[in-house]
């Protein structure tokens, strides 16, 4: 079997999928992976799940020694091996990655080697959640598997589209030239789910649309005929909504507080920002929106107020830069499972023309679908995503596969 191997590495995880090459769809490769799954624990014990077209399901702890590099790339081996395993006819044909930052200058996919990856190393100051781990993994294949091409798809690509004026911050024009402007980020997911909005909601897909995609990371897109031309991530992925552990937007007077009153230096507040703030740091309890809703304490349902009043807020901000609203499009983990937070958003958001239909938005479904009532002036869905399918499309296109 030639297919394409799609890794998106986070910090204590490597999520991968192999995807078959196949164009009977138009698209390069099959529409759903031979092989998917992911190894967590990256950095303490890690564990590989891997689940086949099939149905099978495997699960084993990965054996490894020594510091987190030593790992992901443990890791890495022992899922190629498990791979190897299960399919001994299996030709990797190339590798496709997420690459969370791509700067100013990586606006499309982009076949990788070690002078781009130099490159990119400059930008893991803007990402420091992502950037490192998502590197780490493109060296890896390549000491592993040498020869096999790689493909990079960047986070930030889809939204290169994006006025200038909305790309701007206030600040002297020589520090937005050195490239100090909003990127924005969650592109695989925009691009994905726009490409699934015609089939949903007809005409309405070219008109304003929305798309929040909430997960871990959070944020928001306005986009016009498909392209995005507003979103809530900015120059990093701290900006915006508030998020499992990101604060989201922040007064910047309050880092200027915390640096002059209480002696923060920039490595207390990277980890209060991006690890200890968000869901996690306003309920003291858990950054995960299940456990939330799960919990009767008051700070639980605080945190997922406060989630939740932010979003209604960026949408009426989105509206404004999308001139309007036709539609309103709920993805990624939370967005796409937890009712009770899309029933809050859309009775916040009222005011802009949105009804939903309160059983169709409590009855779970794994594909996309519809909740607004027939009166409802905006279109409002849910859709799933799927970051992995895109990249292992855009590495097909990119390599002529
Ligand atoms: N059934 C569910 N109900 C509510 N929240 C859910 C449900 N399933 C997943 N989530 C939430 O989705 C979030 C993770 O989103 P996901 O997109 O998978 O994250 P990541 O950014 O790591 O890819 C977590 O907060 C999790 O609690
Ligand atoms: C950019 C970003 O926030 O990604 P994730 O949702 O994977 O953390
Ligand atoms: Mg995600």
């Amino acid at each position: 079997m030639k297919a394409v191997l799609v890794l998106n590495a986070g910090s204590s995880s490597l999520k991968f999928a192999l995807y078959p090459i196949d164009d009977t769809a138009g698209a390069r490769v099959a529409a759903a992976p031979a092989v998917c799954g992911q190894v967590d624990g990256i950095g303490a014990s890690p564990e590989v799940t891997l689940e086949t077209a099939a149905g099978e399901r495997i699960r084993e702890a990965v054996a490894t020694a020594g510091g987190q590099g030593e790992q992901h790339r443990a890791a890495l081996e022992h899922v190629f091996g498990l791979l190897v395993r299960h399919n001994p006819a299996l030709d990797i044909a190339a590798a496709g990655h997420r690459i969370v930052h791509g700067g100013e200058r990586f606006s499309a996919p982009t076949r990788l080697d070690e002078a781009v990856l130099r490159t990119l190393d400059t930008f893991v100051p803007l990402a420091p959640l992502h950037q490192p781990h998502n590197l780490r993994a493109v060296r890896a294949v390549a000491a592993l598997m040498p020869g096999v091409p790689q493909v990079g798809c960047f986070d930030t690509a889809f939204h290169r589209t994006q006025p200038a004026l909305a790309q701007a911050f206030a600040l002297p024009r020589r520090l937005s030239a050195e490239g100090i402007k909003r990127y924005g980020f969650h592109g695989l997911s925009y691009d994905y789910v726009a490409r699934q909005l015609p089939a949903l909601i007809g005409e309405r897909a070219k008109g304003a649309v929305v798309i929040a995609h909430l997960g871990n990371g959070a944020s928001m897109c306005a986009l016009r005929d498909g392209k995005s031309v507003a979103s809530t991530m900015g120059f990093t992925a701290l900006e915006g909504l508030m998020m499992g552990t990101r604060s989201g937007s922040l007064d910047p007077g309050v880092m200027l507080y915390l640096m002059e009153q209480k002696g923060m230096d920039t490595k207390t507040l990277t980890k209060l920002l991006y690890k200890e703030s968000g869901l996690l740091g306003v309920s003291g309890i858990s950054q995960d929106m299940r456990t939330l809703l799960a919990s009767a304490a008051p700070e639980a349902e605080e945190a997922v107020d406060l989630f939740c009043y932010r979003i209604a807020r960026e949408l009426g901000s989105l509206a404004a830069a999308a001139g309007g609203l036709d539609a309103l499009v709920f993805t990624g983990g939370i967005g796409e499972h937890a009712a009770p937070v899309r029933e809050k958003v859309a009775a916040w958001s009222a005011w802009l023309g949105i009804t939903i239909d309160p059983a169709a938005n409590a009855t779970p479904a794994g594909h996309a679908r519809r909740l607004d009532t027939a009166g409802s002036r905006v279109a409002v869905a849910v859709v799933p995503t799927d970051e992995e399918r895109m990249i292992a499309r855009y590495t097909a296109e990119t390599l002529g596969l």
